[in-house]
């Protein structure tokens, strides 16, 4: 009897170990099915690794939703009987992408985007982190409560981490207390229009509510993202044909853009060093004005202020000249200008005077894109491509001979920094396993046959189109949560980011 219980005893530590080995290999993510591995400690292996120094041969270690370690060579390999490796052989494994300029319309109108279909799509592009403006949906995020409402949309619906920019509007501007408590609620900082937004609960601001705002971000340390266009009081006349892409473009000219960034810069001199909003940070969303408007950030950087700027893909793969009557899929704001100013976009990019990209994402429900009138004066604006935006950077990108590391560095350490995520956006040890795996040099045709996760595949200007950049695998905090052949995990197990 007592041999008995004493050999029990002596198999308790086999037990143990036994039960610690379940959990090791089986995560409590994959009990919930978050992930379409089973385990929670593997290697992803290639022969290409964008780490921050270099391009490396190896394998990066995973446990427990963080990157355990980054292995260089084949040493590692010894006793892989004991590890589960993933051999993705010559694909490139980098960062995930960090989109800082999303609309998922979630709550309030589902019906142009939602939580699911947009994450879903985000995943499926190889992005792992986007973060949400703060209009489109309904109501618009610009209050403490306003915010709860999106992260409680949020819950279990998203496929990807999902962070949230709170709303700058006349409102809160001058109410220091709100605009603390949506702060102190989370919100990664906020984002402002300069002219109308299209949206009736987001009027836009003047250069008075943005003082005020950047003085309230400063204790912050977080961003203000302005749309920088401003509409002169007179305006001229909309002469000429609806349908015809270039009427649109002389109705929202550079000058537009110009204007405001002048204004802002007005501010802005309160971020530099001393300054009364020094810690503030004003970036300028979806620049497309490479002449004047590039010039005068170029020479508020130069002396100091704290700016930074993004532009889109859209405005790197498009020209004004290329759009045809009444293909309103391409309309947007500020406009997508002529081939010239595309080429100019790409050299400040490429000397990094433009800082990063985002992909703007702003879908609509199809029948605002007025495809059979084709009038581009009353269209929604907005482009529809968050599945698409690594692909599309890459393929028009080759051309002027960008890197991997630059790739990394627009979409996903810049938009990291933007975004206060100091443990996303590299492939570094300690970091989140956040990570894309994809063929850069594969190409595949936007047609039917191509799984297309986003509500409204028809209004994206990119359907139709041969692109060159297949993701493979998206992993989310170590969770496999896209596959090839547009499988996903079965449940969404993204993560609500809330500033702390
Ligand atoms: N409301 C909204 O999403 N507007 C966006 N659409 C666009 O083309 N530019 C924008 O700022
Ligand atoms: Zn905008
Ligand atoms: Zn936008």
């Amino acid at each position: 009897m007592k041999s008995g219980k004493l050999r029990l005893l002596a198999l308790l530590p086999v037990l143990a170990s036994l039960i610690l080995l379940y959990f090791d290999i089986f995560p409590q993510s994959y009990r919930t099915r978050c992930s379409l591995i089973e385990y929670r400690h593997y290697w992803i292996a290639s022969k290409r690794i964008v780490t921050p120094s270099a391009i490396i041969s190896g394998a990066v270690e995973v446990k427990g939703g963080k990157i355990k370690s980054i292995v260089e060579g084949d040493d590692w390999r010894a006793n892989t009987w004991s590890k589960q490796v993933i051999d993705y052989g010559e694909a490139v494994i980098m960062p995930g992408l960090i989109d800082v300029h999303t609309h998922l319309d979630d709550p309030g109108r589902t019906e142009w985007e939602g939580f699911p279909s947009g994450t879903r799509a985000a995943a499926a592009g190889g992005i792992t982190t986007l973060i949400d403006m703060p209009l489109n949906n309904f109501p618009s995020t610009v209050s403490e409560e306003t915010l709860k409402l999106k992260t409680k949309a949020a819950q279990g619906r998203i496929f990807v981490d999902v962070g949230f920019w709170g709303g700058l509007v006349p409102e809160n501007a001058f109410n220091a207390t709100a605009l603390e408590r949506l702060l102190e609620a989370g919100a990664l900082g906020l984002k402002s229009f300069m002219c109308p937004s299209g949206i009736n609960d987001f009027p836009m601001t003047n250069s008075s509510h943005i003082k005020e705002g950047l003085s309230v971000l400063a204790k912050y340390k977080r961003p203000l993202l302005v749309h920088a266009e401003i509409q002169p009081e007179a305006e001229d006349d909309l002469a000429g044909n609806p349908r015809s892409y270039s009427t649109y473009l002389k109705s929202r000219p550079a000058s537009w853009e110009q204007a405001a960034i002048k204004e802002l810069l007005t501010v802005t001199k309160d971020t530099r060093a001393g300054g009364s909003s020094e810690g503030a940070h004003l970036h300028i969303v979806h620049l497309a004005d490479a002449r004047s408007s590039l010039q005068l950030i170029k020479e508020a950087k130069s002396s100091g202020d704290r700016i930074t700027v993004e532009t889109c893909p859209h405005y790197l793969a498009f020209s004004a000249e290329e759009i045809q009557d009444g293909d309103t899929r391409f309309k947007c704001a500020p406009p997508i200008r002529d081939a010239d100013n595309k080429e100019k976009l790409w050299a400040a990019l490429m000397d990094g005077d433009i800082d990063m990209l985002s992909s703007d994402h702003s879908p609509s429900a199809p029948q605002l894109k007025l495809f059979n009138e084709g009038n581009f004066l009353k269209a929604w604006g907005g482009i529809s491509s968050l599945q698409f935006v690594l692909p599309v950077t890459w393929s028009y990108g080759r051309k002027h001979g960008i890197s991997l590391h630059q790739l990394v560095s627009w979409w996903s350490e810049k938009p990291a920094k933007l975004a206060g995520q100091d443990l996303k956006g590299a492939i570094v040890t300690g970091n989140h396993a956040d990570i894309v795996v994809w063929e850069p040099e594969v190409e595949f045709e936007l047609d039917d046959n191509h799984p297309v996760f986003l509500k409204h595949p028809n209004i994206s200007a990119y359907m139709g189109s041969k692109l060159s950049g297949k993701v493979l695998a998206t992993f989310v905090s170590g969770n496999l949560v896209y596959q090839e052949g547009g499988k996903h995990a079965p449940v969404a197990c993204g993560v609500p980011i809330l500033a702390k």
